[in-house]
C-alpha cells in the first residue's frame, strides 16, 4: 500500500469517484484492472500454492473483470482453474470487464452448477464496490453451500455481500480466509461484521496516484498515531505534575467503588500527573483503604462541587464508572460541561430522559466532552440515530456528535471516534479479549488523563483507545483489567 494512504478509508461511491479522475487523467483503467486481477493471482498462488483447484467465481461487473484476469494468470502458471459466473456474463459484461473475459479462453459454466470440493480454493470476484442491494437467491445459496464446505475464500476487493460503506451483510456474505483490496481500506473492511468476514487484508497498489485517491476521498480514517501524535508530542512528561494534570474521577457510592478506581488508576498510569476520587461521605473509608497514590476527596453534592471546582487546576474529570443512575449523575455533569469531562456508563444512561437538557448545555458550554457509549447506551442516548439502518457506525457516531457537540466514542470491536467538528476515525488495534469487565472504565481513565494534559477532545479520544486497544495487545488472552492498566504503552 502506499504509506501516504495508510490511514485512509474509501467508501465505494469515493472509490468510483476515483476511478473516474484516474480514467480523466489518462490513466489506463484495463491496466488498472489488469494490475488488480494480477494482484489477486499472486495472493493466491502465495496462500494456497497446492490447491487442487482453483474456483474463480465472478460477477456482471468490473469486480468480475478482475476475476477473469486473475482466471487467466492461474491457468497461464499451469493452475486447474474452474470458472464460474453469475448471470450470462456475455451479456452482462461491458468495457474492461468485457475484455478480461474475452482473454479467458477457458470455459464459463453457470454459477449454479458448482459443487465445491475440499480441496478447492475459491476466488470469490463476484461483487465488490458495486454491491447495491441484496443478494439474489442464487448467489446466496451458493454463498451458503461454499461457507458450509469450509473451503477456502479469497475475496476480490470485498467478500461479496458485505456492503463496502457500512459492512453489513446483504442477505449473505462469504467468509473470506483473505482478502485482496486496492489503492485504500474501504470502511466494510473494518466495520463489523464486515471485518471479520474480510480475514486478512492486504492493500495492493495499483498505480492510482496517491494524490487522486486523497483528492476524492472524504475524510474518513483508521485510527493510528498520526491522527494524534503531534498533540501528544506537546505533551512532556518531566515537567511539573500539575502541568501534566489533574484528573478526577468521581466515585459511586460504598457498594460500587470500584469502577472509579480502576479509571483513576488508568488515569495515573495514562500520564496525568494528579488523580484525585471524589467520593460520597458514605464511601469514603473504602476508597481511602484502598487509594495509594491517588488522593481521595469528599465530594457529596452539588454544593460540594460547585466549591471544589473552583480551582482551575483540575484538568479533567471522569464521570459515569458505577456512579449510578439518577439525577445525581445528571446535575454533576451539567456543571461540568464547561470543563473537559469523559461521561462514560451511567453518566450517558442518566441523561435518556434529559437528553436535550445535557445537548442544548454542550452546544453553548466550551469545554472539550466526551461521551464514551456502547451500543446499548448509545442507544439510549440517541434512540433516533441508532434505529437509522442506513446510516453506517461512522456516520451513526458522526450523527451524535453533531447533535451533541460532544466527541463520541462509540464503542465496541470496531470502535468509532468522532469529533463534533465532523473527524472521523475507526479503530482496529483492540484484540478480542480486551471485551473484558471493566475494560470501559480503563479506557475512560485513560482519555481523562488525555484531557487533563490539555489535548484536544478528538485527538484525546482516539489517543485513549488506540492505547487502550494496544494495552490489550500487550496484556495477551487472559488480560484483567488490572493487568490492562499495567499494560498502558507509552504515548507516542
Ligand atoms: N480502482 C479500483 O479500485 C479498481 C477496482 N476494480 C474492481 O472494480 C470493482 C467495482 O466494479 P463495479 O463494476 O463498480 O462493481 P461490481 O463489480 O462490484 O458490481 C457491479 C455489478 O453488480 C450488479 N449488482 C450489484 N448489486 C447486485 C445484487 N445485489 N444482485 C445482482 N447484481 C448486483 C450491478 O448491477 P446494477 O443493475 O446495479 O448496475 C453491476 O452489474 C471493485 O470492487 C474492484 O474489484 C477494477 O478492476 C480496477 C480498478
Ligand atoms: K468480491
Amino acid at each position: 500500500m502506499h504509506s501516504s494512504l495508510h490511514d485512509v478509508l474509501i467508501t465505494p461511491a469515493e472509490m468510483a469517484a476515483i476511478d473516474l479522475a484516474a480514467a480523466q487523467s489518462g490513466i489506463d483503467s484495463f491496466l488498472l484492472m489488469r494490475r488488480a486481477g494480477l494482484a489477486v493471482a499472486a495472493a493466491v498462488l502465495r496462500l494456497f500454492p497446492q490447491a487442487q483447484r482453483y474456483v474463480v467465481l465472478c460477477g456482471p461487473g468490473n469486480n468480475g473483470g478482475d476475476g477473469y484476469v486473475a482466471a487467466s494468470a492461474l491457468a497461464e502458471c499451469g493452475a486447474n482453474v474452474a470458472v464460474f459466473a453469475f448471470g450470462d456474463p456475455a451479456a452482462a459484461l461491458s468495457g474492461d470487464a468485457d475484455r478480461a473475459r474475452q482473454l479467458w479462453d477457458g470455459a464459463i459454466d453457470p454459477l449454479a452448477s458448482l459443487v465445491p470440493h475440499l480441496g478447492d480454493v475459491v476466488v470469490d470476484a463476484l461483487f465488490g464496490a458495486g454491491l447495491s442491494r441484496d443478494l439474489p437467491e442464487q448467489v446466496v445459496q451458493v454463498i451458503e453451500r461454499i461457507n458450509a464446505k469450509g473451503v477456502p475464500v479469497i475475496a476480490v476487493d470485498l467478500p461479496s455481500g458485505v456492503d463496502g460503506r457500512t459492512g453489513q451483510i446483504r442477505r449473505a456474505a462469504f467468509a473470506a480466509s483473505h482478502t485482496i483490496t486496492f489503492m485504500a481500506r474501504k470502511p466494510g473492511h473494518l466495520l463489523l461484521p464486515g471485518r471479520s468476514l474480510s480475514g486478512a487484508l492486504d492493500v495492493v497498489d495499483i498505480g492510482i496516484p496517491a494524490r487522486i485517491v486523497q483528492a476524492q476521498g472524504g475524510g474518513w480514517r483508521l485510527n493510528t498515531p498520526a491522527l494524534w501524535s503531534d498533540q501528544a508530542s506537546r505533551l512532556d512528561a518531566s515537567t511539573h505534575k500539575f502541568r501534566r494534570g489533574h484528573l478526577v474521577v468521581f466515585s459511586g457510592g460504598a457498594q460500587a467503588t470500584g469502577a472509579a478506581r480502576l479509571s483513576a488508576a488508568a488515569g495515573l498510569a495514562a500520564g496525568a500527573g494528579l488523580v484525585t476520587v471524589a467520593s460520597p461521605k458514605s464511601a469514603l473509608d473504602i476508597n481511602a483503604a484502598q487509594l495509594t497514590a491517588v488522593m481521595l476527596r469528599e465530594i457529596d453534592d452539588r454544593q460540594d462541587l460547585e466549591h471544589w471546582l473552583r480551582d482551575t487546576r483540575l484538568g479533567a474529570f471522569v464521570l459515569g464508572p458505577g456512579f449510578g443512575v439518577g439525577d445525581r449523575a445528571c446535575d454533576f455533569a451539567l456543571q461540568l460541561c464547561d470543563r473537559a469531562l469523559v461521561l462514560d456508563a451511567d453518566g450517558i444512561t442518566s441523561f435518556q430522559e434529559r437528553r436535550s437538557e445535557l445537548f442544548e448545555r454542550l452546544a453553548v458550554a466550551a469545554g472539550r466532552v466526551v461521551m464514551t457509549p456502547h451500543e446499548g447506551e448509545f442507544a439510549r442516548l440517541f434512540p433516533e440515530i441508532a434505529r437509522d439502518e442506513k446510516l453506517s457506525k461512522i456516520e451513526k457516531a458522526q450523527a451524535a456528535a453533531r447533535i451533541s457537540h460532544a466527541t463520541i466514542v462509540y464503542k465496541g470491536a470496531d470502535t468509532v471516534i468522532a469529533g463534533a467538528d465532523g473527524k472521523v476515525a475507526v479503530n482496529a488495534n483492540a484484540p478480542p479479549s480486551l471485551a473484558t469487565a471493566g475494560s470501559g472504565d480503563v479506557l475512560a481513565g485513560i482519555v481523562g488523563a488525555h484531557l487533563a494534559q490539555g489535548m484536544p477532545a478528538f485527538e484525546a479520544a482516539a489517543a485513549g483507545v488506540w492505547r487502550h486497544g494496544a494495552a490489550g495487545a500487550r496484556a495477551g488472552p487472559g488480560l484483567t483489567a488490572e493487568t490492562l492498566v499495567t499494560s498502558i504503552p507509552p504515548l507516542g
